[in-house]
């Protein structure tokens, strides 16, 4: 797609619409996804005050969703099977170019990645052992849209690559190089395919993502973004006893130590982590043990972040965990480094983070094309 083009903007740039899928199975999600869903439901609402927000609801939680959103005319609800509601990984990752007939482009200015999908490690380490609805997500929103679709046969999930839509994407070696993903492919083959897909010219490898971050086997999306071009807003403690210090010390000298697609120094803000935060007894006994999910252990660090927000529309959509005081300070940090954004904390997503993420990784931004 980079030679016809195509890149993926930044997340920054202006959306048509969010996507967002709609949490139920009560063996990823605590008392039958009832607090979770809550959690999506301001999530939503609050990204809708910014731009349009798509709800795909499987066939059981469609009319009741529905109702929920019956005077929100910002929000519609579709009916569509999945097998957890995980939108940044399981959506398609958007990507423009500049239409047009005047440059000979043909007037498609927009396409979806469909990458391969493997619940975050398939059987060797994965989230659960049915993926197969998740796999057609993608391709079923690419189709809604009228949109033309790129199948790709790597497998990779939208959290773990941020782009500045400048050239450069960052990852993490931890989740991209993990041999439950892609085990047939060296880490130049891995890099070239997405300076293929993304139109990127330059890969930023940070060795670990977020402690505790199991699920995804540290996904970016938990650990840094971009908040513009050349400025990266890493996660970080000051506790040098907690074991995120050491992962933070060995991003922050990577980033540092890089150079963007631009040849720019990189930048870096410290946003600190809540908590820290564990899954509590009551939490844990209440997620069923089916066995075909990752079971929730009382006691078990969260992967807690503040850095896996929603940049909305002229609007911050970030995680609120419960924990005041850096609650607070990370809305101070959020507000300072987008100036011209509303931010908004959502409160109860330590609900989406007992599931392994955060709003950053419940939804996907469309673009305009
Ligand atoms: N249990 C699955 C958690 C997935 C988190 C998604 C993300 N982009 O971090």
């Amino acid at each position: 797609p980079a030679k016809m083009g195509f890149r993926m903007p930044a997340e920054w740039e202006p959306h048509e619409q969010c996507w967002m899928g709609w949490p139920e199975r009560p063996d990823n999600w605590r008392e039958h996804a009832e607090p979770a869903r809550k959690t999506f439901e301001r999530t939503a609402m609050a990204i809708s005050k910014f731009e349009p927000v798509t709800i795909c609801a499987s066939a059981k939680q469609y009319p009741r969703v529905h109702e929920l959103m019956e005077h929100q005319p910002n929000i519609r609800v579709v009916e569509m099977s999945m097998n957890d509601s995980w939108f940044r990984d399981t959506g398609p990752t958007f990507i423009t170019r500049e239409g047009g007939s005047d440059i000979g482009l043909a007037e498609q200015t927009i396409a979806g990645i469909d990458w391969e999908f493997n619940a975050w490690g398939g059987l060797g380490g994965g989230c659960f052992d049915d993926w197969s609805l998740d796999r057609s997500i993608a391709k079923k929103i690419v189709e809604i849209e009228r949109i033309p679709r790129f199948a790709h046969t790597m497998v990779l999930e939208g959290g773990s690559i941020h782009v500045d839509g400048e050239g450069t994407c960052i990852t993490t070696e931890e989740c991209l190089l993990n041999p439950n993903r892609n085990p047939h492919m060296t880490k130049l083959e891995i890099e070239n395919e997405l300076k293929d897909f993304l139109g990127v010219t330059k890969i930023i490898w940070i060795p670990l993502g977020l402690h505790g971050d199991e699920d995804t086997n540290g996904h970016v999306d938990n650990l840094c973004c971009f908040i513009k071009p050349g400025v990266i807003l890493l996660s970080w403690t000051d506790d040098e006893n907690d074991p995120q210090y050491e992962i933070s010390v060995k991003a922050l000298s990577a980033l540092t130590q890089a150079v963007d697609a631009k040849g720019r120094q990189i930048e870096v803000v410290k946003i600190h982590v809540p908590g820290p935060l564990y899954i509590t007894k009551e939490e844990g006994e209440g997620v069923l043990a089916t066995g075909h999910a990752v079971p929730r252990v009382p006691g078990k660090r969260l992967a807690a972040s503040y850095v896996n927000f929603y940049p909305a529309n002229g609007g911050v959509i970030a995680p609120a965990f419960g924990d005041k005081k850096r609650d607070e300070e990370a809305r101070e940090v959020l507000q300072k480094v987008f100036p011209d954004h509303e931010v908004v904390m959502v409160e109860g997503a330590r609900e989406i983070v007992l599931g392994g993420g955060n709003i950053h990784c419940i939804t996907q931004q469309q673009p305009v094309r």
